[in-house]
């Protein structure tokens, strides 16, 4: 296997009008890692997610996905070459059954839907990640009608229709219970371990302790840390963004 980084971020910098949101910022994710980006409010996580994965276009800096640069990113085109994401607010359509949302996200669009001309693997797929997320009673269930924790599952579920290489799931555990946490964290780790890499913002640190290795640490735009977690969690420069020192 090729030790060179699934994602590198190099001095990525993002301005809103006199707001410098990501300050020459850069990070690698290596394959086969759960690595976090944490930071606290306003620190830019949200922000390089949505540079990473081509929802906003950077004033300076370039991102290399899988040893290629990606020199006009597009959310369809990264999504095609293995870079999926989720959304803080979970995002599917909500008219749509759960079966329907898992069609759309293979890639087929509407064609396909129409027509019910469902590939029979994609077909199967999509009855797999129905049995693996316990989605399977809900199959013909428009979206707009599961919980919002449910919702999170078909995001989750929906994107792996694509096979990615990486993840990028944005605060994957807000809002939702404590069983639905360990249940997000469940799959993260399956996922995981048969060689998906993940990056995730997530505010509960109890679980970015326990499931990720690098934890990446953003102040004001750039990374002011970066390790294992028990090491980051001690260091000076941490403590202090944290607690606004
Ligand atoms: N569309 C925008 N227009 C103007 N300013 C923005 C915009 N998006 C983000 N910002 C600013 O950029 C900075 C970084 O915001 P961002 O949402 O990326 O931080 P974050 O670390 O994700 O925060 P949180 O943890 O609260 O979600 C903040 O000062 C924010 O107010």
């Amino acid at each position: 296997m090729t030790t060179a980084p699934l994602l590198e971020v190099r001095r990525l910098t993002k301005r809103f009008g006199g707001v410098t949101a990501v300050d020459d910022c850069s990070f690698t994710v290596r394959r086969g890692t759960v690595t976090a980006l944490i930071g606290p409010n306003g620190s830019g996580k949200t922000t390089v997610f949505n540079l990473i994965t081509g929802y906003l276009a950077a004033d300076a800096g370039q991102i290399v996905f899988d040893g290629r640069a990606v020199t006009r990113p597009d959310p369809a085109r990264l999504y095609r070459r293995g870079l999926s994401r989720t959304f803080q607010q979970p995002r599917a359509f909500d008219g749509l059954t759960v079966l329907e949302n898992l069609v759309i996200a293979a890639g087929h669009g509407w064609r396909a839907l129409a027509g019910r001309r469902l590939g029979a693997r994609d077909a199967a797929r999509g009855e797999a990640l129905l049995e693996e997320f316990a989605l399977a009673r809900h199959r013909d269930t428009p979206a707009g009608e599961l919980s919002y924790g449910q919702r999170k599952l078909l995001e989750f579920a929906a994107l792996l229709m694509s096979d990615p290489a990486l993840v990028l799931l944005d605060e994957p555990t807000a809002g939702v219970n404590p069983t639905m946490i360990a249940t997000i964290e469940r799959h993260v780790r399956e996922r995981h371990a048969s060689g998906t890499a993940f990056l995730l913002v997530e505010h509960d640190m109890n679980l970015v302790m326990r499931l990720c290795d690098p934890v990446i640490v953003l102040d004001g735009g750039t990374v002011i840390a970066e390790g294992p977690p028990s090491v980051v969690q001690s260091e000076p420069r941490v403590l202090d963004a944290y607690l606004g020192g």
